[in-house]
Parts: C-alpha cells; sequence; structure tokens
C-alpha cells in the first residue's frame, strides 16, 4: 500500500488547529508480540507483488458521494484495516472490491483481473464476509460450507475435509448439523467466515468480522488470519476496534466522507501515538457529547 505524506487536518469538519499531540519521544512503547509480527511483516510484504488494486474507485448514490477516487494497492501477504467513521464509506468500498456493489466510476483488479469485468473469475480468487451477512438460513452449517465450497469451484473430494478443519477451527463443530437460523450472532459471523475462507482464496475481504464473536474466539479468528497472511494471503478488514487494527495489522486506510485521508503502515499513519488519538485528530471527534446539558442533569 503506498503511503501518503503525514495527514493533513480534514478541512471541511474544523478549520481550527489540532490540539497539540505529546511528541513521540515522551511515549514509551513496548510493542506487544502482534505488533511486532505486523510491524515485521508490513515491511517484507513492500516487497511482494501487489495483489489487490482500487483505481480511483468511486460510488454515488444519487447526489451522495460515499466512495470518492479511492486507490489503495494491497501486497501478498499484507493484512490492512480500513477504518472510519460511522458512514464514511467503508462497507461501500469493500463491497465494490468484492464485486457485490457496481462502482460508478474507476477499477478494481485482484491480481491483474478486473473484478468488473470479469467477475466469476476474479470471485474465485477473493473470498468476501460482507455487510449484513444474509446467508441461507434454513441449510445446516454443513450444508451452507458444503454450497459455499461448490458455488466456489471446490473439488468434492476436498470438500468434507476442509469444511470439518474450518468448523473445528472456529469452534463450530458441535452445530454444524444445526440449521443456520439457530445460530447466534456470532456463530453466524464465524460461519460467514468459514464459507469465505473455503475455496482457499488469496485475498479475504472482511466487512467488521469481529462484531459480535466473543474473546475467545476473536483471538481464535486473529490467529487464523495471521496465519493465513504468513502464508502470502491478503486480507482488508473493517472494524471499528481501533486497538484490534493497532495490534494486527501491518496497513490502514483511513476513510473520511467517502475518501481516503490517510494511508500506510499502522506505524506511519500513528504517527507516534496511538491509532486511536490519530484517528479522533483526523476526523475531529473529540467534540463529541458537547452540548448535552439537559440530558446530563436528568
Ligand atoms: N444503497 C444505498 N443508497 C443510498 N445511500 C447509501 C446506500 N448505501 C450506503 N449509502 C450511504 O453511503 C454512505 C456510506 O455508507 P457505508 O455503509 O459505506 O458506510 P460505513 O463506513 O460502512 O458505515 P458504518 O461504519 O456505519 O458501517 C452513507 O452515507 C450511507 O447512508
Amino acid at each position: 500500500m503506498q503511503e501518503t505524506a503525514p495527514p493533513a487536518p480534514h478541512p471541511a469538519r474544523d478549520p481550527e488547529p489540532a490540539p497539540a499531540q505529546p511528541r513521540p519521544a515522551e511515549r514509551v512503547e513496548i510493542p506487544v508480540p502482534s505488533v511486532q509480527r505486523a510491524r515485521e511483516r508490513g515491511v517484507a510484504a513492500a516487497a511482494n507483488p501487489i495483489v489487490l488494486r482500487t483505481e480511483e474507485l468511486t460510488k454515488s448514490y444519487g447526489d451522495l458521494l460515499a466512495a470518492a477516487e479511492v486507490s489503495i494497492a494491497v501486497h501478498a501477504g499484507s493484512f490492512i484495516g480500513v477504518v472510519g467513521p460511522n458512514g464514511a464509506g467503508k462497507t461501500t468500498v469493500l463491497s465494490m472490491i468484492s464485486g457485490l456493489n457496481r462502482p460508478t466510476s474507476g477499477r478494481v483488479t485482484v491480481h491483474g483481473i478486473d473484478v468488473w469485468a470479469d467477475g466469476p473469475k476474479a470471485k474465485r480468487l477473493i473470498g468476501t464476509l460482507p455487510d449484513r451477512l444474509r446467508l441461507f438460513d434454513r441449510l445446516t452449517g454443513a450444508q451452507l460450507l458444503y454450497y459455499a465450497g461448490v458455488l466456489h469451484g471446490v473439488e468434492e473430494a476436498v470438500l468434507s475435509t476442509r469444511a470439518r478443519e474450518l468448523a473445528q477451527a472456529f469452534g463450530l463443530e458441535s452445530a454444524l448439523e444445526r440449521p443456520v437460523s439457530d445460530y447466534s450472532a456470532g456463530m453466524q459471523k464465524k460461519i460467514g467466515l468459514a464459507c469465505a475462507m473455503i475455496h482457499a482464496p488469496g485475498v479475504l475481504v472482511l466487512d467488521e468480522p469481529f462484531e459480535a464473536i466473543d474473546p475467545v474466539s476473536a483471538s481464535n479468528v486473529t490467529e487464523i488470519l495471521e496465519k493465513f497472511v504468513a502464508g502470502g494471503g491478503s486480507v482488508v478488514m473493517s472494524s471499528h476496534s481501533l486497538d484490534l487494527i493497532q495490534r494486527v495489522c501491518d496497513h490502514v486506510a483511513v476513510i473520511v466522507d467517502g475518501a481516503v485521508i490517510a494511508q500506510g503502515t499502522v506505524d506511519a499513519v500513528r504517527g507516534g501515538v496511538s491509532l486511536e488519538e490519530r484517528f479522533r485528530s483526523l476526523t475531529r471527534t473529540e467534540e463529541a457529547g458537547k452540548g448535552l446539558e439537559w440530558l446530563h442533569g436528568s
């Protein structure tokens, strides 16, 4: 992923200068192992080929510009977080990448294949966990995995082994014969993730994969995704958990009002402060909650 210059203040929101940030030198950081791994992975991935590229990807809904000329390049073996406030355009961008939402203009290619010119070929290379997941929930978990595999061209001979291993990895073995409609929200998310992986894609595009997932399962999923990128796969993931993004991703793109306002390695974007602090200053969310005095006294 290309790196942008240190992000400028967002002009439409607040012309005032940002509050002074503590100097990086004042902070003593003891990186957790996953942060260190992500850092090393980010450096190594820069030498790998680009597997996913968006070029000035734009989506308009009438007068609303939901995505504005979004250009992102993802290398093999890279784990990228896409962050932004509610309504910023993350789902819009991810769904255009996955071939689910047609761009108004711009281009997406995966391994050089145009997602919107050759959808079937491109979609075999991408595993998708869309927003507001709609599963065929009258099927059992086992049936859903089977059909996800068949639809992506996986040979039947390997399907049952893959389904069993994925169910085990996501802790769903005992639920495989139950209808997906009976699954909890977190279980549905996990079966959706398993379906996204069953055809062994090179690129995973995951919209809020950790939403509704319990902490132990979240650490399992993180481990699965880290192994996936260590093996040369690439992950593009949106999340509102900046702490999670900072811990597991090597790159990050910050989207505000449809436009990428900062992107690069996590370290470059956060610039010596936490990703959450940087996010707040980029999106000008420090003022939230002001003016509700009538509520506080009730
Ligand atoms: N089908 C649609 N028709 C009209 N407007 C839409 C449609 N889908 C999304 N939008 C608008 O596009 C903008 C971006 O929405 P999007 O869902 O991409 O945001 P997001 O960053 O994923 O938000 P969140 O964090 O809340 O999930 C929003 O203003 C939203 O209202």
